[in-house]
C-alpha cells in the first residue's frame, strides 16, 4: 500500500510500517490544491490537521482505503462522505488521553491554588499571602460533559483527588467506578467545576453559552480542552466578569492560531482572556506531550496493521 504523510509525526510510523512493506511519501508543505493533483495515487493518508479532508478532497482520492488521524478529533474530515465512499477512518485517542487528563488537572491546580500568579509576584519581589489564598479541589463536585476517551481519563484523576465526579453523555449507562452518570439538569445543579470533553457537532457547537451558564446553580470553575467552538467566548467573558465563572482554564480558543498570529487588537474578548488573572490559556497542547507523540504513533501503526497488514 502507498501512503501519503501530510503532517510530521513520530518516525516510528514509517519505521514500523515500512518494515511491513508499506510504501511512503512525505509532503509536509504542499498546499491543498497541489495535494489534490496527486491524491488519486495513494491507498492511505496519515494526517494531523494541516489539510482539510473535505468532500472535494475525497472525490479526488479515487484509491483511498484509509484516513489515519494522529489525534482524537475528526472534525477536519468529512466523516460522513468518507464512510459513504467506503474509506476506513482510523483515529488514536488512546494515545493522548493521559496527556489531556494531566493537563486538565495541571491547569486547574494552577488556577485554584493561584500558582502562576503568586510565583510571578514573588519573582517580581512581591510577597502577598492573603490575596493568594487557594481553593482546594478536595471535596468539590466535578461535572464532565462527554464521557469518552478524554472524559474517562479525566474522571480517574479527579476521583483520586477526592472529588465527587458526575458526568453527562448522550450514550446511556456508561458510568463506572470513577464517575456517576447524571442528567444535564443534575450536573448543572451540582457541579463546582465544569470540564467539557465533547467533539464538535451541530449540537455541541456553542453548547456552553449564556443560557447554559445561567442554568448552573453555583459559581463554578470552567475547563475547556475540547474545542474552542464548543464555547461562545463572549458569553464566557461576560460570566468571568460577573463572577459566575470563578476562573477558566482554556487549552483551546474560538480564535485559535490564525487570529492569534495576527492578533486583532479590536477583539476585546480575546484581549480579556489574555489579560485576566482568572484565566489560564495554553496553545492547544493538552494532548501534546513527548509520550503522547509516541503513543499516538504506536496506536496508528497498530490499527493500520490490524486492518491492512494482508494488503
Ligand atoms: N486539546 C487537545 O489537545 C485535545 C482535544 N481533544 C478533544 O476532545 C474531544 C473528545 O475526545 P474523545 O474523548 O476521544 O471523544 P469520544 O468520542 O471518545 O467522547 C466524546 C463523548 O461525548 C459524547 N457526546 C457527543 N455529543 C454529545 C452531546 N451533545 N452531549 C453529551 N455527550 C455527547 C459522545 O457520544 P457519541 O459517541 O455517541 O458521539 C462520546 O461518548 C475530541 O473530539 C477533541 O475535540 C482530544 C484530544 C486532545
Ligand atoms: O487529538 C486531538 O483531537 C487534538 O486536539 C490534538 O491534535
Amino acid at each position: 500500500m502507498k501512503i501519503l504523510l501530510l503532517d510530521k509525526n513520530h518516525p516510528l510510523i514509517t519505521e514500523q510500517l515500512s518494515a511491513k512493506g508499506f510504501l511512503f511519501e512525505e509532503d509536509f508543505t504542499s498546499a491543498y490544491e497541489d495535494v489534490l493533483k496527486k491524491i488519486g495515487h495513494y491507498d492511505g493518508i496519515i494526517i494531523r490537521s494541516r489539510i482539510p479532508i473535505d468532500q472535494n478532497f475525497l472525490e479526488h482520492a479515487k484509491n483511498l482505503k484509509f484516513i489515519a488521524r494522529v489525534g482524537a478529533g475528526m472534525e477536519n474530515i468529512d466523516v460522513e462522505f468518507a464512510k459513504k465512499s467506503g474509506i476506513q477512518l482510523i483515529s488514536s485517542p488512546e494515545g493522548n488521553r493521559d496527556s489531556v487528563a494531566e493537563h486538565v488537572l495541571g491547569m486547574l491546580l494552577i488556577l485554584m491554588h493561584r500558582l502562576f500568579i503568586s510565583s510571578q509576584e514573588v519573582k517580581n519581589g512581591i510577597w502577598k499571602r492573603e490575596e493568594n489564598r487557594g481553593d482546594e479541589i478536595l471535596g468539590k463536585t466535578v461535572g464532565l460533559i462527554g464521557y469518552g476517551n478524554m472524559g474517562k481519563a479525566v474522571a480517574k484523576r479527579f476521583s483520586g483527588f477526592g472529588c465527587k465526579v458526575i458526568f453527562h453523555d448522550i450514550l446511556p449507562d456508561i458510568g463506572d467506578e470513577f464517575a456517576t452518570q447524571v442528567s444535564l439538569d443534575t450536573l448543572k445543579k451540582e457541579a463546582d467545576i465544569l470540564s467539557i470533553h465533547l467533539p464538535i457537532t451541530k449540537e455541541t457547537h456553542y453548547i456552553i453559552d449564556e443560557k447554559f451558564i445561567a442554568e448552573m446553580a453555583k459559581d463554578f470553575y470552567f475547563i475547556n480542552t475540547a474545542r474552542g467552538k464548543n464555547v461562545k467566548t463572549n458569553d464566557l467573558v461576560k460570566a468571568l466578569k460577573s463572577g459566575k465563572v470563578k476562573g477558566a482554564a482554556l487549552d483551546v480558543l474560538e480564535f485559535e492560531k490564525a487570529s492569534f498570529e495576527n492578533l486583532d487588537t479590536e477583539n476585546d474578548d480575546l484581549q480579556f482572556l489574555l489579560q485576566s488573572e482568572k484565566v489560564i490559556v495554553t496553545p492547544h497542547i493538552a494532548g501534546w506531550t513527548v509520550q503522547s507523540k509516541q503513543k499516538l504513533a504506536q496506536v496508528i501503526v497498530d490499527k493500520i496493521l490490524a486492518q491492512f497488514s494482508g494488503h
